[in-house]
């Protein structure tokens, strides 16, 4: 019912980082990708094949180093049900190296939608005896902004099955002020946001002090970061926009409570492209992303010593 698994692997990886999966063909290596694209008719079935295969390999060089992957559900769905396919895979796949698997779907509708979202994503489909799990991803990035009873039927899944929701508060993006930061009454629009996440997991605390519900902040605004960890003490944070966006470790000190524990921080291009960036054989792309993966642990350790419960 909580982030708890997510901590636990931060804390065995000594690694406060989750390096999103959001592939594109550019990304992937000639010699990978061009057999795959040869070989189906369709090209969004070859696109697909080679994400998956791509995925599966960055997979393999990061999961004892790295506790969790974010695959963004945008990139899947540009390749139709094919790419919807390789998305469920690459979650299967990452789960079965032990990695906790945040679905980045941002997701969020009326209370009878969003019960379809969280079982979707969160839950089972099928009756006892005959059941799987459609997506079967560990927490799952979602919007607010239709207030509590958008957020309920996710609460539910969430006890049921350990698992957790990251509600959109403080995004990285540039306009994100726009409607983040106007004045509701004495707060901002962020702010409360945030003060909802402390209500909605209110009830769903786990065993280190923070609750199922966490919240986006952007590594790109250190201040609000550094505002809403004490602010929101009960609040797991995933922290986007690290890396490609601007975002330094530097900025993201603040995030982090006196454990070491409050955020995880997500890199996905800088990651997936360093091997574009260190000009190494494409051949050696996912070592690459490895190494990118322990500069980046090495670059949040410089701000955050020591990970502990
Ligand atoms: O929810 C997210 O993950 C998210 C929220 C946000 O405020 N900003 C943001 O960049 N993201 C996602 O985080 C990832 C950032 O990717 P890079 O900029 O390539 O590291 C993308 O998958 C974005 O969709």
């Amino acid at each position: 019912m909580s982030l708890d698994r997510l901590i636990e692997g931060i804390v065995r990886t000594q690694n406060p980082a989750v390096v999103g999966l959001d592939p594109t063909l550019d990304y992937i290596p000639g010699f990978l990708k061009e057999p795959f694209l040869a070989e189906f008719d369709d090209p969004m079935e070859g696109a697909a094949a080679a994400f998956l295969e791509y995925n599966k390999r960055i997979i393999d060089a990061i999961y004892d180093i790295v506790p969790a992957v974010k695959p963004q559900a945008a990139y899947y769905e540009a390749l139709g049900w094919q790419g919807v396919r390789a998305l469920c895979e690459t979650i299967r796949y990452a789960k079965g190296k032990g990695m906790f698997v945040i679905t980045d779907g941002k997701r969020n509708d009326i209370g009878s939608t969003m019960k379809a979202y969280a079982s979707a994503h969160l839950g089972t489909f099928g009756a006892a005896g005959k059941q799987a799990e459609p997506f079967g991803g560990d927490a799952l990035t979602v919007n607010g902004y239709l207030g509590t009873d958008g957020i309920a039927p996710l609460l539910e899944v969430c006890d049921e099955r350990d698992r957790g929701i990251f509600v959109l508060v403080k995004t990285s993006n540039p306009s994100s002020g726009e409607v983040q930061d106007k004045l509701c009454g004495e707060r901002t629009v962020y702010q409360m946001m945030g003060d909802l996440c402390e209500t909605w997991g209110g009830e769903h605390l786990g065993k280190y002090g923070y609750s199922a519900v966490g919240a986006v902040v952007g590594a790109t605004y250190p201040e609000q970061l550094q505002e809403l960890r004490l602010r929101l003490p009960h609040t797991f944070f995933l922290v986007p926009g690290y890396g490609a966006q601007g975002g330094s470790a530097a900025g993201i000190a603040g995030a982090f409570d006196e454990r070491g524990l409050g955020a995880v921080v997500n890199s996905s291009r800088a990651v997936l492209t360093a091997w574009k960036k260190e000009g190494c054989d494409e051949r050696d792309f996912a070592g690459a992303a490895r190494r990118e993966a322990l500069r980046m642990k090495e670059d949040l350790a410089a701000v955050n010593k020591a990970i502990h419960i």
